[in-house]
C-alpha cells in the first residue's frame, strides 16, 4: 500500500472509536485529513456527534462537510481527539507540529478523555529527534529568542511560507524549527523550552497519548495504548 492509503486505513480504524453523543477533537495534517472525511461520512450515516477543531482549516473541513461544529468557548471536555503526528517513539511521546498546529493541537489534546494519534509506520521510531521539532514563539525579540533556543541546543531554523516569507501560524506567531538530535529526555526539554519566555508552545508531546494506531506498509494495522 502507498503512504496515502496507510494514512487513510490508520484514520478510518480511529474513527470507528466514535460513538453518538461524543464530542470529537479534529487533528490537522494530511492523515487527519482522513479522519475527518470518514467521521463526516459517518455523520451523513447517521451519527450524532459535534467536533471541535485545532486548526481553521480542519474547522473549514468539518464546516464543509457538514460535521456540526462547536468552539473550544462552548465545551469543557472533549471524548475523544483524532491527530496525526511527526514521529512517535516506544513510550508513546509524539513530535508534532510539522503542519504548524501544534499550539491548538496540545490544547485539544490535553482537554481530551482520550487522544488517538493515527500515522503509517514511517513514524515509528525507537527515540524522537530526526524529524526537527517545531517550536511556536512570539514574533518579538526573534534574535534573543533564537539564542535561547541555540543554548538548548536546538539549532533553531524560522520556517518559511512557499511564498518565502514567514509561516504564520493560526494564532499569529512563527515556528522555529529546532534539531536537537536524539532526544533522550522529552519530558525535561519539553519544560525548559517552555521555560523561554517568548515561546508560546513546543511540539513535544508527553504522555498525552492515549492509543497509536499505525499502519503497516502490509496493510495491517497495529494498536499501541498506554
Ligand atoms: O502535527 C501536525 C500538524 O501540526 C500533524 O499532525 C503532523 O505534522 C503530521 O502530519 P501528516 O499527517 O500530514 O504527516
Amino acid at each position: 500500500m502507498n503512504a496515502e492509503e496507510l494514512k487513510k486505513i490508520a484514520a478510518e480504524k480511529a474513527v470507528e472509536w466514535i460513538e453518538d453523543g461524543m464530542t470529537v477533537g479534529l487533528g490537522t495534517g494530511s492523515t487527519a485529513y482522513w479522519a475527518i472525511r470518514r467521521i463526516a461520512e459517518r455523520v451523513k450515516e447517521g451519527l450524532s456527534i459535534r467536533a471541535a477543531a485545532s486548526s481553521m482549516r480542519s474547522e473549514e473541513l468539518a464546516r464543509e462537510w457538514g460535521i456540526p461544529f462547536v468552539s473550544l468557548d462552548e465545551i469543557d471536555r472533549i471524548d475523544l481527539t483524532i491527530d496525526g503526528a511527526d514521529e512517535v517513539d516506544e513510550r508513546l511521546h509524539l513530535i508534532k507540529g510539522g503542519g504548524g498546529a501544534l499550539l491548538r493541537e496540545k490544547v485539544l489534546a490535553a482537554a481530551s478523555d482520550r487522544f488517538i494519534v493515527i500515522v503509517d509506520e514511517s513514524k515509528l521510531v525507537p527515540t524522537l529527534g530526526t524529524f526537527p521539532l517545531p517550536v511556536e514563539i512570539v514574533p518579538f525579540a526573534e534574535r534573543l529568542t533564537l539564542n535561547r533556543l541555540r543554548e538548548l541546543g536546538g539549532d533553531p531554523v524560522i520556517r518559511l511560507a512557499p511564498d518565502g516569507q514567514r509561516y504564520v501560524t493560526d494564532n499569529g506567531n512563527w515556528i522555529a524549527d529546532c534539531r536537537f538530535g536524539k532526544i533522550e529526555d522529552p519530558a525535561s526539554l519539553n519544560v525548559r523550552l517552555n521555560q523561554i519566555p517568548a515561546v508560546v508552545e513546543n511540539g513535544l508531546f508527553v504522555g498525552m497519548t492515549s492509543s497509536v494506531v499505525a499502519a503497516r506498509k502490509d496493510g495491517s494495522i497495529e494498536v499501541r495504548s498506554r
